[in-house]
């Protein structure tokens, strides 16, 4: 860490995948060969020399003479390469281009690339020209590119240490860059740091020889307190997804920036607590418990995302008392569920589940005994949310008269009829399903008592949660005969992994259809699942917005040009919202946006401050009294 009392060090970058994504020769070839049949074949050939010049297995020299006689580009390619690279400045050097501004005069660019494509990218960023040190081109009379000047020391080996000798600078260096040449500046003691640079590239022989990596310039800026535009950079936010989210859900936090671990199947508490350190996302599905304890431990947590519907698993109080926004997928999968219970209850109905094994077993029992059509029939609905209205309504379409119950005042659609209580549905209906939520209020919702005022021969299905079935109960009224069959989604014990045995007193039992909690489970749903879920929560992290968090305030605050957010989450106690604008008052820092809202216990409080501040005003913010987090976004 510099002592930035003192004046800086000087930053020499790279230009070539430090400073842009790309390699500008490689650019250039596909410039210069479009249309050309060879150009596929020619573009990998040059790609292939670079690479092998980058990580040192063959002289730099020989690289660029052989990569150069592949190319025949000509002056009048140099435009649209610029133009090009322009655009493709790497993400993090180009938020902070502030930092080249400022900084100048202790700025250099050292590369064995061109001065006439790096000069006027990075002038944009001001550079100054004799701050970037390349080769130049040579051409012919007709402008074809003919090679490189000689003379110039970077066309040679070792090219960069004698370009850094010959700078004679006055002060530590620091080297940023992706090749094993920016190194080799450290190595001859030219340099004090070396930074294995690997936002663009990552190449394990540099990486084994840096002082430090950095996935993107925001960690460089933030490990040596430099002024930098995030408040925080992103490739620190650990990410931990548990319980096989589909695969878009990794991708999308990595293509955020964030480091990304997976663990395939569900963790108990001592699991947890043992890995929950450090990390700021938690992704978990329906069977990971995430408890007061695991909380408790978990010390850089700002969100967690249920990659499901259910939330019941999570303890949602005390994720508010510390702060941890909660986020699920409310819609994704409810298609999913319904078809799955539409698809159950004509199995049922035709007692599939005992005719698919016999079949197997080469027994062939042709009956129509206790098979019936499902039209006509009276389907009981207990939960009228989401998943329960959109079964009433595809219900109806099959024929069948829809009867529900929900303990909330629910808007009947179609010709649903609803119910006051279960003691006036269940008598009614031939099936009746479960859709009620896992809240703790409803484990064993539905026991003895309630199978008893089924129907004879009545069909039952739980989709929802197996802790809101008495098993036994249920297990007792199938094999008295008392009902015709059930179908079971969700357990009260499920296993953690595919690897453990399910256990359960419905296995063996007749015409009862057991599946592996699966409502959930397509293509679809888990797609659309793992795009919400992750959009929602970088929406929070960047923008502070609370939209559909299961446990947070609600808040959508417009983005401010020249503005900082600040994120302010408190006990819900009187008078927080005065003392942080008694803070801000007294700091003379001038308020353009200002929303506050709260629930039972917390109150959330997105603020938009001037650009101008003084860094005490963050600190007397983080000291407010009832302050549960403090965040500066940007
Ligand atoms: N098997 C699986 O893979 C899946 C299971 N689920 C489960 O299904 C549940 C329901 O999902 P959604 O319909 O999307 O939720 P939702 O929250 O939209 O609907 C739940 C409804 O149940 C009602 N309710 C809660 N307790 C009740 C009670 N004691 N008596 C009567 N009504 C009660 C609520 O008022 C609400 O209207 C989820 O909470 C989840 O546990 C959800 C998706 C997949
Ligand atoms: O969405 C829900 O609540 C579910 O029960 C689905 O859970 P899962 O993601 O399959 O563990």
């Amino acid at each position: 860490m510099p002592d930035l009392a003192a004046p800086l060090p000087y930053f020499v970058f790279d230009f070539d995948s430090t400073f842009t994504q790309v390699e500008g020769l490689d650019e250039l070839a596909e410039i210069a060969l479009t249309g050309r049949p060879d150009q596929a074949e020619k573009v990998a050939a040059i790609k292939a020399l670079t690479d092998q010049g980058m990580a040192g297995e063959i002289g730099f020299q020989e690289s660029l003479a052989r990569r150069l006689a592949l190319l025949g580009a000509q002056r009048q390619h140099l435009a649209p390469l610029v133009a090009r690279l322009q655009g493709k400045v790497s993400e993090s050097i180009r938020r902070n281009g502030d930092f080249f501004r400022r900084y100048a005069d202790r700025i250099y660019v050292v590369s064995s690339g061109f001065r006439e494509f790096i000069e006027p990218v990075v002038a944009a960023y001001g550079v100054r020209p004799d701050h970037v040190l390349a080769n130049t081109f040579t051409f012919d009379d007709a402008g074809n590119i003919t090679g490189c000047d000689a003379s110039n020391v970077l066309s040679r080996d070792g090219g960069k240490i004698q370009q850094l000798r010959d700078l004679q600078l006055d002060g530590p260096v620091y080297v940023l860059g992706d090749g094993y040449t920016d190194y080799q500046i450290r190595e001859a003691g030219l340099a004090k740091r070396f930074y294995a640079y690997t936002e663009n590239v990552s190449r394990p022989s540099v990486v084994a020889h840096a002082d430090q990596v950095l996935p993107t310039f925001d960690e460089f800026l933030y490990q040596l307190k430099l002024p930098m535009t995030l408040s925080y950079p992103k490739n620190r936010i650990k990410v931990l997804l548990l319980e096989n989210p589909d695969a878009r859900a990794a991708e999308l936090f990595r293509q955020e920036g964030y480091q990304v671990e997976l663990v395939a199947g569900a963790l108990d508490e001592d699991e947890l607590l043992a890995r929950i350190e450090g990390v700021s996302i938690l992704g978990i599905r329906s069977k990971t418990h995430v408890t007061e304890k695991v909380l408790a431990a978990a010390n850089r947590l700002i969100a967690i995302g249920a990659f499901c519907i259910g939330t019941n698993q999570i303890d949602l109080p005390e994720a508010m008392r510390r702060g941890v926004a909660v986020f699920n997928a409310p819609f994704s999968n409810t298609r999913s569920v319904v078809e799955l219970t539409l698809a159950e209850l004509i199995v049922l109905a035709r007692r599939i589940p005992e005719k698919n094994p016999k079949m197997h077993q080469g027994e062939w029992d042709k009956s129509a005994k206790g098979a019936f059509e499902v039209r006509g029939k009276t389907l009981g609905i207990i939960g009228y949310g989401n998943i329960g209205a959109q079964l009433s309504v595809v219900a109806e379409a099959l024929g069948l008269k829809v009867i529900y119950y929900d303990i909330a005042e629910k808007l009947q659609l179609g010709n649903a009829h609803k119910a006051v209580s279960l003691e006036e549905l269940l008598p009614q209906a031939d099936i009746v399903t479960l859709h009620i939520d896992g809240r703790p209020e409803n484990q064993d919702f539905f026991g003895a008592q309630h199978f008893a005022l089924m129907k004879p021969g009545a069909l039952f299905i739980n989709n929802a949660r197996g802790h809101v079935v008495d098993v036994p109960a249920l297990a007792a009224a199938l094999r008295s005969g008392h009902l015709g069959g059930a179908a079971v989604d969700v357990f009260p014990h499920e296993p953690k992994t595919n690897a453990e045995a399910f256990e359960s007193e419905l296995r063996h039992l007749p015409n009862v259809l057991l599946t592996p909690h699966i409502g959930g489970s397509t293509a679809e749903a888990q797609r659309n699942i793992a795009e919400f879920v992750p959009e929602r929560i970088m929406q929070f992290i960047n923008s502070g917005n609370t939209q559909q968090s299961v446990n947070f305030p609600n808040i959508l605050l417009p983005a401010q040009q020249q503005a900082h957010r600040l994120i302010h989450i408190h006990a819900n106690v009187p008078g927080v919202l005065a003392r942080i604008n008694n803070v801000l008052a007294q700091h003379h820092v001038n308020i353009l946006g200002q929303y506050l809202k709260t629930n039972e216990l917390v109150g959330y409080v997105i603020t938009d401050i001037d650009k101008a501040y003084d860094q005490d005003v963050i600190q007397a913010l983080r000291e407010v009294e009832h302050t549960i987090k403090f965040r500066v976004l940007y």
